[in-house]
């Protein structure tokens, strides 16, 4: 049987040069693309009962026209010549005006006692519809009208040749579902779905549409994560760790702190992975402040002890430089030799950096992407680290594994994710949570406040500073500019200056700063030599200054709930009260609504939850780069059920090997594979 995919869309009848070509500016090239070319919406006339109508509401109504039909000429702007027609029609006891613009070519064809449908919107008060569509017939086939996306190609022309398509090759349609799945939820099929996709009778063959449409994205997404799973994780017997679990235990009990519940289950999730025989890859997600460097550091050791070279990638220098100290410090009575790599790294200290790397005299590098580039050759890379893993795309996380044979991952976040988004975007990894902070923390306690407070705040901020503590000022963040954003800081570090200067030492800090001066600066505030520190968001992540405990943000409102956790996690780390301002002039409901989620809780899972279904999941990372699929139909956060649905099939499917031997599968595992062999390219 000949397969859509196999048929030129140019065999279409209708189909000729010109119109081909505004087809392949659609990427439809064959019959298949063609039919799965779906409406991006579906404009519904479904008509209804004209008592039941809201003020406002877009309506669609069949009556009788009730008056002669009056046509007005005026001129419009620009001495446009304008026409508006008014009648009255009597439906469902109801008599409505119907008002028209632009419609002279009804002159003469619409009369008193006619019947017709009209599509517009509804005037209570009035009684009356503008109108946009008006039909001198009873609106049969097309209650509900498929909108696409066309570019060029004019609605016309694109129905018709989709209409030919249906009649000339709708019957070829291969169900890439199973019998079985079609069955059990009751999903149209192929065939039935391109006719109810592209000719709706009625609004309930749109409801199936979505449903098959999105149960199928959904499954066959998964069935990629577990695919992928099954086959690029399953190492061979000599790469399983082997280390000793003694000495591991040791470091522990060596640690200045007691481990939290959390951050001993996250160990022991780890050093559970690093020696199974599916190479780990493994998400490790923790509130702001949990500690989830010493976490990451006990599986750098116990991977030291197996005898391979372990790796730690973060976005920024400070953030690198910063775990450099910290494992440094950490592993201060070991022998462990730890390097650090960053862009700044001169070019001398580079090289000699490469060439120990690769004679296996160097067990921990840290880093940012520099780690990634060309010439970082490791001698036997066993375990990858990268910290706030959204911050890297999936190319980058790749390279990095890329780098070994076999590399365990492990990923960090200090962006808690929603369950629904993790199970979506990170499907193909095991995720530990540290959900509990370290004993002794207190809560920060968050304050909603507008700039009429200012003389208070500047009190507060002298008393914070009086007690021998420190203050971040964070200046408003201005999207896409960061001249704009540095000159926000400026000011407010001039302000300061001048109320505190002569007391205390003022630092700004921002991302167009030198490296080293970004560095002095840093330094400075975290052993106390600078005090009150004004920066954009480049303190955002990670940033450890235990004294900090006021954070003040300015126009608190141009932040995302995520961020603002991630900003406020910069204080509270030490043993002190700590305090977060949040100041907001922006008066909407939504907004102050927004904020205040801030000052009741401090749990960044409560917030992040909070955060995607208020901005949704393409922006709550922030970032493009997120790895979250873009689908046709479903949603990710509102088609969570079916996910869910979706997700257990998938598993199942691929658990059986079904799909490699049964042939029922055979198109399933067509698609699947064409599917897994683009993201590669994507990847490659
Ligand atoms: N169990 C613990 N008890 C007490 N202090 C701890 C414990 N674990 C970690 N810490 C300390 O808590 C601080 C925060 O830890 P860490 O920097 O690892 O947090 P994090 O999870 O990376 O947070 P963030 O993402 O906000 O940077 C550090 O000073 C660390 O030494």
């Amino acid at each position: 049987m000949q397969n859509l995919n196999e048929i030129e869309v140019k065999q279409v009848k209708g189909v000729g040069p010109k119109s081909l070509e505004r087809l392949q500016e659609l990427k439809i090239y064959t019959v298949a693309d063609l039919l799965n070319h779906f409406p991006r919406s579906y404009d519904d006339f479904e008509v209804i009962d004209i008592n039941h109508a809201e003020d406002g509401e877009k309506v669609t109504v069949i009556g009788d026209i009730v008056t002669e039909p009056v046509f007005q000429y005026y001129k419009g702007k620009r001495n446009r010549k304008m026409t508006r027609l008014t009648f009255k029609i009597r439906t469902n006891q109801a008599i409505i005006k119907v008002i028209a613009f632009n419609r002279a070519f009804l002159r003469g064809k619409i009369n008193q006692g006619q019947e017709i449908t009209v599509t517009g919107k509804f005037d209570r008060q009035f009684a009356s519809i503008t109108a946009n569509e008006l039909k001198l017939d009873r609106l049969e086939n097309a209650s509900v009208r498929p909108q696409y996306t066309l570019k060029s190609l004019p609605y016309i022309t694109f129905t018709s040749i989709i209409k030919n398509a249906l009649d000339e090759f709708g019957e070829l349609a291969n169900d890439e579902l199973p019998t079985y799945l079609l069955e059990r939820y009751r999903l149209i099929s192929k065939k039935r779905l391109y006719s109810f996709a592209h000719t709706p009778k009625n609004r309930e063959q749109i409801k199936q549409v979505f449903r098959r449409v999105k149960y199928e994205e959904l499954l066959l997404y998964q069935l990629k994560i577990f695919y992928l799973k099954q086959v690029e994780y399953k190492r061979e017997e000599r790469y399983k760790k082997v280390f000793d679990q003694i000495k591991a235990n040791e470091f522990i009990n060596n640690l200045p702190f007691e481990l939290t519940k959390d951050q001993m289950n996250a160990i022991n999730d780890i050093l559970g992975d690093l020696s199974k025989e599916q190479a780990m890859n493994r998400l490790l997600q923790g509130d702001v402040g949990s500690g989830k460097t010493v976490v990451a550091a006990l599986s750098l050791y116990a991977n030291y002890l197996a005898g391979y070279q372990g790796t730690l990638m973060a976005p920024t220098e400070i953030l690198a430089e910063q775990h450099a100290k910290t494992l440094n410090d950490l592993f201060i009575s070991y022998h462990l030799k730890i390097e650090l790599l960053t862009s700044s790294v001169s070019k001398k200290q580079r090289s000699l950096i490469l060439t120990r790397l690769k004679n296996h005299e160097i067990d921990i590098l840290i880093g940012t992407h520099s780690l990634i580039s060309e010439g970082v050759t490791f001698k036997r890379l066993g375990l990858g680290i990268v910290d706030e893993q959204h911050r890297f795309g999936v190319m980058q996380r790749k390279l990095l594994k890329d780098k070994g044979d076999s590399v365990d991952a492990l990923f960090l976040s200090a962006t808690p994710i929603p369950r629904t988004l993790a199970l979506s975007t990170f499907g193909d990894m095991e995720i530990s949570s540290i959900k509990q902070l370290p004993k002794g923390r207190k809560p920060v306690q968050t304050h909603l406040i507008n700039s009429k407070y200012e003389e208070r705040l500047l009190g507060f901020v002298r008393k914070i500073i009086s007690l021998g503590q420190q203050v971040y000022v964070i200046a408003p963040l201005i999207e896409e500019s960061d001249k704009i954003d540095i000159q926000n800081a400026v000011d407010i570090y001039e302000k300061y200056q001048t109320i505190f200067g002569e007391r205390i030492n003022i630092g700004l800090l921002h991302g167009k700063m030198k490296q080293e001066e970004k560095e002095t600066i840093m330094g400075a505030f975290k052993n106390n030599t600078i005090q009150l520190l004004v920066s954009t968001t480049v303190v955002e992540v990670g940033v450890n200054v235990p004294n900090a405990s006021l954070m003040v943000i300015v126009d608190a409102d141009r932040f995302g709930l995520a961020q603002l956790h991630q900003l406020r996690g910069r204080v509270g780390r030490g043993e002190h009260q700590s305090y977060c301002i949040l100041v907001c002039d922006h008066q909407s409901e939504k907004t102050l609504e927004r904020l205040t989620v801030m000052t009741n809780t401090t749990n960044g899972f409560e917030l992040a939850e909070h955060d995607l279904k208020l901005r949704g999941p393409g922006d709550f990372f922030g970032a493009k780069q997120s790895g979250l699929p873009e689908f046709k139909m479903a949603d990710l956060v509102k088609d969570y059920k079916i996910l869910e649905i979706a997700r257990e099939d998938a598993k199942a499917i691929i658990e059986s090997n079904e799909i490699h031997q049964n042939k029922d599968y055979l198109p399933l595992r067509l698609k699947l594979f064409k599917e897994i062999d683009e993201m590669g390219n994507r990847l490659d």
